[in-house]
């Protein structure tokens, strides 16, 4: 009896043994779990970051708009999340501000290679609405030196290097770009195309005689991303109806002339990080700028604005790096790239003079000198390879309007296309249109500037 008490007694005790060590277990584990996982994750975060940048691989396998953006250090779904969430609200409000919004251009427009032919469906899309706003009237942006990056935006030293040719002395319109929005105008035919071809040829002599560029020009794909934009902003915002003025979205035409060609859209992503390399890179400059519009108050809003931009610790985590520099030159770099590229994007600009509308040519001019700019900003900051030398980076007002308003127009163009949910993933294409419901469409298998 004493050992089946004694035999019990133990067999009880066991068991509430097994039970705690159970329970405490259940209770513990988590925490200790979760100590360590907050205690690593700085550790792993920065490992997968470094990873990023060392590595920044494409994964060739992944289907195209899932995975990383060629030559670039981010994929596509996180330049929508990083896009949606973060720029795009940003730079909508950045563009409105006085500063971004008004633009000092030359009043002489013209074509020097051939008479202009070029028409608009409907002439009040094509013409410009003016403004002249007190500030411009004052000197342009004044910048403070940081210790090892001397910017010069706005002083008179910035016209040596320009490398679109806008200068700015020339200017004698002042436009409101929110006036003048970038949309569908009508404006088509032999005179557009024979722009685009221009453009292209510019780029890739090939070009001209059918055929495509024979290598990724990293001119051409931030061209073609442009490209891509535009037509994205004349889909968006198309004119149903003439008598009305009713605009709205033409998916068919955004199908037609981006979403069916994967190629289209990979450039305008490339071209979207592409600038957000060159911001990001411009960062201090940017950062210590003064952007003076005459009100206090506006400009500090437009400061703080920059550097909400420059410093999200969003886009700082996620994509620390927008593109590969090294991978996308492949050795190119140098002088002469560099001298190649500036004439090229040189003639870009001028030829967008003989775009025969005038919005049209507003923001083909402002965009390019935007490329321009990023261009510039990029190869000034690889012209700094001796240690002690202070970069010198010098950008003019126009420039820095023009980079960001090119940044905040690739940005709305990023998230049309993000909001269409085209993935590549499906074989269909869904798309939402205002009026006739839903359609279901098969997605095939497949100043560096002068004259304003
Ligand atoms: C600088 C510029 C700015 C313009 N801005 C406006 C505007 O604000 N509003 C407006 O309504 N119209 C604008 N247009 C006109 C517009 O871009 C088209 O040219 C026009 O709508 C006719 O289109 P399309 O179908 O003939 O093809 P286009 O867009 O003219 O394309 C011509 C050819 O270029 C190739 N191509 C097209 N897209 C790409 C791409 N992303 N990458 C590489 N190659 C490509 C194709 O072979 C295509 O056939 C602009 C034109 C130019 C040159």
């Amino acid at each position: 009896m004493v050992k089946v008490k004694i035999k019990r007694k133990n067999l009880t005790t066991g068991g509430e043994k097994k039970n705690w060590i159970t329970w405490k277990w259940i209770v513990i584990g988590p925490l200790i779990a979760v100590l360590l996982a907050t205690s690593l994750y700085p550790w792993l975060h920065s490992l997968q970051l470094s990873f990023h940048r060392s590595s920044c691989r494409c994964s060739q396998d992944s289907l195209k708009y899932t995975g990383i953006v060629e030559d670039c250090c981010c994929d596509y779904e996180t330049v929508d999340s990083l896009n949606g969430d973060v720029l795009h609200p940003l730079l909508q409000e950045l563009v409105k501000t006085s500063f971004f919004r008004y633009i000092k251009i030359n009043s002489d427009l013209n074509c020097p290679f051939w008479l202009d032919d070029g028409k608009c469906r409907s002439p009040d899309d094509c013409r410009l609405l003016y403004e002249f706003p007190e500030y411009f009237k004052t000197p342009s942006l004044h910048v403070v030196p940081t210790n090892d990056l001397i910017c010069q935006e706005g002083k008179p030293e910035a016209a040596f290097d320009p490398w679109t040719n806008d200068d700015e002395t020339y200017k004698d319109i002042i436009l409101d770009l929110q006036l003048n929005p970038e949309r569908h105008t009508g404006y088509s035919g032999p005179s557009a195309r024979r722009v685009w071809d221009a453009v292209y040829s510019q780029i890739c002599p090939e070009y001209s005689s059918g055929n495509s560029c024979p290598e990724k020009k990293v001119l051409y794909r931030l061209m073609s991303g442009l490209h891509s934009s535009i037509s994205v902003h004349i889909a968006t915002e198309y004119l149903l109806d003439e008598k009305t003025s009713e605009r709205g979205a033409n998916l068919q035409l955004m199908y037609d002339r981006v979403l069916n060609h994967p190629e289209r859209v990979q450039n305008l992503y490339f071209t979207f990080l592409f600038v957000l390399g060159a911001i990001t890179k411009a960062g201090p400059c940017l950062e210590e700028a003064q952007y003076d519009s005459g009100n206090r108050t506006k400009d500090l809003k437009v400061h703080s604005l920059i550097r909400k931009l420059l410093h999200n610790p969003k886009l700082q985590a996620v994509c620390p790096l927008s593109f590969d520099e090294a991978k996308l030159w492949q050795g190119q770099s140098g002088p002469e790239v560099k001298q190649q590229i500036q004439n090229q994007i040189r003639n870009i600009s001028v030829l967008m003079g003989c775009v025969g509308c005038d919005t049209c040519r507003l923001w083909g001019k402002l965009q390019v000198l935007g490329l321009g700019t990023a261009l510039k900003i990029l190869f000034s900051v690889d012209d700094q390879k001796q240690p002690h030398q202070p970069m010198q980076l010098q950008l003019q007002r126009n420039e820095v309007i023009a980079l960001m308003n090119l940044f905040n127009r690739l940005s709305e163009s990023i998230k049309s296309v993000a909001d269409m949910g085209y993935s590549a993933a499906t074989d269909a294409l869904v798309l939402e249109h205002p009026v006739r419901g839903v359609i279901l469409i098969q997605r095939p298998r497949e100043p560096w500037v002068d004259h304003w």
